[in-house]
């Protein structure tokens, strides 16, 4: 493996994760351009039951005041996200030059490497990634070529729920928006057989020097939501903005046992007509190895989503023109941060 092909991929390998000191390529100067605050008081990242009788209030409350919330008694049980951490762990442990052999090429989102985001930060992250859509069938064979049903049945596995529960939220935040149940079937994001998903397992190295490292670089999701699985050692940070109660701070997202992290993202709040709120978030590093999953809902590529006409029309006006999720990524690519303004309808 070259120097080139991994600065191609913006990662470093694992054997190179175990630097003694930290080099300059990935060491980030402004990390605490905002304090990291613990999640406690006013600071306490809502946590939702399922079960709970006033779930669709609950839910529309966190994504308008939060943008992320934790979920509980989400019914996957803990055995399948225990076989998915054991595949992560042997799918990460691999030796470089085999991953390599299913890294993403150019302008593809699936295989091992890093994420686009980092190519509009001057500093490599503490981080590597696989993403998958679809079957991982091609890829797992060429990592295991004699055992890769394993990985590819707890993928599937893992797939079929974590839909499920995806299809779940995103109803209930169009419920919680005012769309009836009838309406709700003719929205882009209507039944699960309208929801594309994306799945990206991530893996943050232990680090002997996190504080000057970061996992991943604050950033929006572009998708409508996404669901993260930890496997128990936190890292993910939210971005709560200066308020009544404190200046613009960095919360840290408690890793709770059996549960799922969700955060809103751009696609989300143009349907909401800008009512939810698109977390910002980054991922810091710590002296443990972090595994986790991100699984990505949005609606399929030739769908556009735009201000829901219940929300927008009479008496609202719509704030962003519809846009397709492919369309969104490829403003995102030239425009980072910049993605939504580019689709904003100018009010005067
Ligand atoms: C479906 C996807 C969302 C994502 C781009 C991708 O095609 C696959 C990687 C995803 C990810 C993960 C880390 C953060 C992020 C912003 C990035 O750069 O790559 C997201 C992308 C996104 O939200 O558009
Ligand atoms: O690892 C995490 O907790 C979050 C990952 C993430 O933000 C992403 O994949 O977009
Ligand atoms: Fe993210």
């Amino acid at each position: 493996m070259s120097l080139h092909t991994t600065r191609k991929l913006k990662i470093h390998q694992p054997e190179n994760f175990e630097f003694d000191s930290i080099p300059d390529s990935h060491s980030w100067g402004n990390l605490h351009d905002h304090p990291s605050v613990e999640p406690i008081g006013p600071d306490a990242i809502p946590v939702i039951d399922l079960n709970d009788p006033k779930l669709i209030e609950k839910i529309g409350k966190a994504c308008e005041e939060w943008g992320v919330f934790i979920i509980r008694n989400h019914g996957i049980e803990p055995e399948v996200l225990n076989r998915l951490c054991s595949q992560m762990h042997r799918l990460f442990a691999l030796p470089a030059e085999v991953k390599l052999k299913v890294a993403k090429a150019e302008g593809n989102d699936v295989g091992y490497g890093g994420t686009p985001v980092s190519h509009f930060f001057p500093k490599f992250s503490w981080f590597e990634g696989f993403a998958i859509v679809g079957s991982p069938v091609d890829h797992a064979q060429k990592l295991w070529p004699d055992d890769y049903s394993s990985f590819c049945e707890v993928i599937e596995e893992y797939n079929k729920a974590i839909n499920s529960l995806g299809c779940r939220l995103i109803h209930a935040m169009l419920l919680s928006l005012g769309v009836s149940e009838e309406a709700l079937h003719q929205t882009p994001l209507g039944d699960s057989s309208k929801i594309k998903t994306a799945m990206h397992l991530n893996s943050y190295p232990a680090c002997t020097n996190p504080d000057r490292v970061l996992g991943l670089p604050p950033h929006t999701d572009s998708a409508c939501v996404a669901i993260v699985y930890q496997n128990g050692v936190s890292g993910l940070q939210v971005l709560r903005c200066k308020d009544d109660i404190a200046p613009t701070r960095w919360v840290r997202v408690p890793a709770v046992p059996d549960t799922f992290v969700v955060n809103i993202g751009d696609l989300m709040h143009v349907l909401s007509n800008g009512r939810f709120h698109n977390v910002l978030h980054r991922v810091t590093i710590s002296k443990t190895n972090r595994l986790s999953s991100a699984c990505f809902f949005g609606p399929q590529a030739d769908e556009k989503v735009g201000p829901h006409s219940k929300l927008a029309g009479l008496e609202e006006s719509p704030l962003y023109r519809p846009v397709t999720w492919p369309g969104l990524q490829k403003i995102r690519s030239m425009l980072h941060d910049k993605a939504l303004q580019a689709i904003k309808i100018d009010s005067n």
